[in-house]
């Protein structure tokens, strides 16, 4: 597909405005969105780009839940796993979270790479990971991970700091050696994606966006006006 060529000179002054933001990578280097790519494989190659240039945490996502009915709340997980069956995090299911996804099964994720300049939206239904998936995760967190994970009623109001410090050193004599059990409210989400949004940023907001969404065993793509 042949390139936009944007030639300021042909552009009103309002329109040739300093971006903002300073170029972090010259804009419109990147070629546009291969539509023939499957989203997993472009998701998978976007990360590993972000995560050579990204502070920290490339792997951060704002996910969004709703509750029954529809009310939105939003907040950054970090992805812990993602393969053809979709994007894993973990976290306290009796948490704000937890408890909307009992209610509605339905998320948004979320990532936005500003070194990248780039973002990719995936909307989709979670189910749990399998009680196996979560021991093994669970299991390899630090060890004041782990406690905190068992001391923490995530979510839930906190009177003093030192009422969850007190608590924390509880659960460590009660562990003092590993392992420590994986609380039973303690696990992960598998999202199941039905859409997938790139979008890559271009000069003067003339972005790319290129949707995959599913349409039964198959994807029907769709590039979208900025
Ligand atoms: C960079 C970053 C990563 C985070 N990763 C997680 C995570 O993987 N799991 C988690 O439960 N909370 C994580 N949090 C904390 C959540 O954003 C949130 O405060 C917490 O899960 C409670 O959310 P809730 O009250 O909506 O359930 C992270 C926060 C940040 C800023
Ligand atoms: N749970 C909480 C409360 C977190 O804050 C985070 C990351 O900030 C995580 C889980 C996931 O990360 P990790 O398993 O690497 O600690």
């Amino acid at each position: 597909m042949p390139q936009l060529d944007v030639n300021e000179h042909e552009l009103s002054p309002s329109m040739t405005e300093t971006s903002p933001s300073p170029a972090a990578l010259p804009l419109d280097s990147q070629p546009l969105i291969d539509l023939a790519a499957n989203p997993f494989t472009l998701f998978e190659a976007w990360m590993k780009e972000a995560e050579k240039t990204e502070v920290n945490d490339p792997n951060a996502m704002v996910l969004a839940t709703a509750t029954r009915d529809g009310r939105p709340s939003a907040r950054i997980v970090l992805l812990k796993g993602a393969d053809h069956r979709g994007f894993v995090f973990y976290t306290n299911t009796h948490s704000r979270k937890g408890r909307e996804l009992e209610e509605n099964p339905h998320v948004a994720l979320l990532f936005h790479w500003k070194s990248q300049r780039r973002q990719i939206r995936i909307e989709g239904a979670v189910t749990p990971v399998t009680p196996e998936e979560a021991d093994a995760y669970f299991a390899s967190r630090s060890r004041v991970s782990r406690l905190g994970a068992v001391a923490s009623d995530q979510s839930r109001p906190l009177a003093d700091r030192s009422a969850f410090e007190e608590r924390l050193k509880q659960v460590e004599e009660t562990y003092p050696q590993d392992p420590i059990p994986r609380p039973a409210n303690w696990s992960g989400y598998r999202v199941n994606p039905e859409y997938f949004e790139f979008w890559q940023e271009r000069r003067f907001r003339l972005h790319d966006r290129a949707v995959w969404a599913r349409n039964g065993n198959d994807w029907d793509v769709t590039r979208l006006y900025p």
